[in-house]
């Protein structure tokens, strides 16, 4: 369900809780897999961030969408990481779910708008229209169904067809606890390797022991504000025509040509 607009306000105005203030870099899932290798913010923004400020354009805002098959696990994840809570009951998205998570990232406030979009067929069409814009695509798929890996290539297509700039990926396995760990590992050669073809950083989690949820959405949100505040120095800085620490926008921003080729669903 859209959240009301005042509601939206509140939460966006509001204070993050202790759990949402992030002044070390978070790590990745594993450092094998991810294109991220930095284990640090970089320092032109740890230095922006720790001066007046006067860099940063206005509220920071970077929307993450979550994409993937039908009962994949996309709302019981932001669920867990929102609200705290796991549900057993499938009740299907409709169109989309949106939240707005509030961080303090190096003391800078920091808004996630996080959109969950719908995994049925049916509602493909509303929930494409909430493609664009997306500053960090997660493509989510069950790591109990493997038919939902070979999806998401053709989920991650279909998203980036609607953004110009390149987003940060993430391939993102949930159900983590129903495998034991020979099946986990079977599952997670593959998906590593498709994670690499997309470009995309690897995350294995459990919405219901809550199993690495915080944690992938704290890089989710330290990852969004890196490239939101180095996109703002570039912006000023070619207003300004000074000279920016572009090395590191680079490297977050990989070229959007990828090897990787999707031929329908078969795209392993
Ligand atoms: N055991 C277990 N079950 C899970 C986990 N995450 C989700 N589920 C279950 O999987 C089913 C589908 O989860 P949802 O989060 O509704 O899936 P979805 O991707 O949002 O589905 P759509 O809205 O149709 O796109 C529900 O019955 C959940 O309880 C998990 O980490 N572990």
């Amino acid at each position: 369900m859209l959240q009301s607009r005042s509601v939206v306000l509140k939460m966006m105005q509001s204070k993050a809780c202790n759990d949402h203030c992030i002044d070390d870099f978070p790590k990745p899932f594993s450092h094998c897999f991810t294109p991220h290798k930095q284990n640090d913010f970089s320092f032109t923004v740890r230095e922006i961030c720790s001066s007046t400020g006067k860099f940063l354009n206005g509220l920071k805002i970077s929307k993450v969408i979550f994409l993937g098959d039908v009962a994949a696990g996309k709302t019981s994840l932001v669920n867990r990481f929102c609200h705290k809570v796991f549900n057993c009951n499938y009740k299907a998205t409709i169109g989309v779910d949106f939240e707005v998570e509030r961080f303090d990232i190096l003391k800078v406030p920091f808004n996630l708008q996080i959109w969950d979009t719908a995994g049925q067929e049916r509602f493909k069409c509303i929930a494409s229209s909430y493609y664009r814009g997306a500053h960090v695509i997660a493509v989510v798929f069950d790591l109990s169904n493997i038919y939902s890996l070979s999806n998401c290539a053709k989920w991650l297509e279909e998203a980036l067809a609607c953004n110009t700039l390149r987003p940060v990926i993430f391939l993102i396995g949930t159900k983590r606890d129903l495998l034991s760990s020979s099946a986990y590992k079977h599952v997670e050669k593959r998906a590593t390797q498709l994670a690499q073809e997309l470009g995309a950083e690897y995350w294995a989690v459990s919405s219901r022991t809550g199993d690495g949820v915080n944690e992938l959405f704290l890089r989710i949100a330290a990852l969004a504000f890196e490239v939101s505040i180095l996109r703002d120095i570039h912006t000023t800085s070619n207003k300004l025509s000074i000279g920016t620490d572009l090395v590191t926008l680079k490297t977050l921003n990989p070229p959007k040509k990828s090897k990787f080729k999707c031929n329908g669903s078969n795209c392993m």
